[in-house]
């Protein structure tokens, strides 16, 4: 399915409603950094992303460090941060809520 990159006023509203999220310029892309007690608990999380993401057929970019876990969020095919990883911020966001 064809997805497009947002407008400036969207990306803006978008930003707006995810605070923990930080903007990367050179990317167009959004990241927030998870931190947990252990693996154990940051490794769940990851499944529980994976999972989301199949399902959204939309794919972070990730890394993990022990009990950290970075995650990076664009649109490959728009180019772009797109409304695809705004509703994916949400959805990762409700999974620590
Ligand atoms: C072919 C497949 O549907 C596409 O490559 C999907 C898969 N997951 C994706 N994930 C992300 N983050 N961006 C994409 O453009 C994307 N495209």
């Amino acid at each position: 399915m064809q997805v497009e990159a947002l407008s400036q006023a969207e990306r803006e509203d978008a930003l707006d409603g995810l605070p923990d999220w930080d903007y990367e310029d050179g990317r167009d892309a959004i990241t927030r950094t998870f931190t947990f007690d252990d693996f154990n608990q940051a490794f769940g999380f990851m499944t529980q992303v994976a999972l989301l993401a199949e399902k959204a057929n939309h794919h972070p970019e990730w890394s993990n460090v022990y009990n950290r876990v970075e995650i990076l969020l664009t649109t490959h095919d728009a180019g772009g941060l797109s409304s695809r990883d705004v509703e994916m911020a949400q959805a990762i966001d409700a999974l620590v809520e």
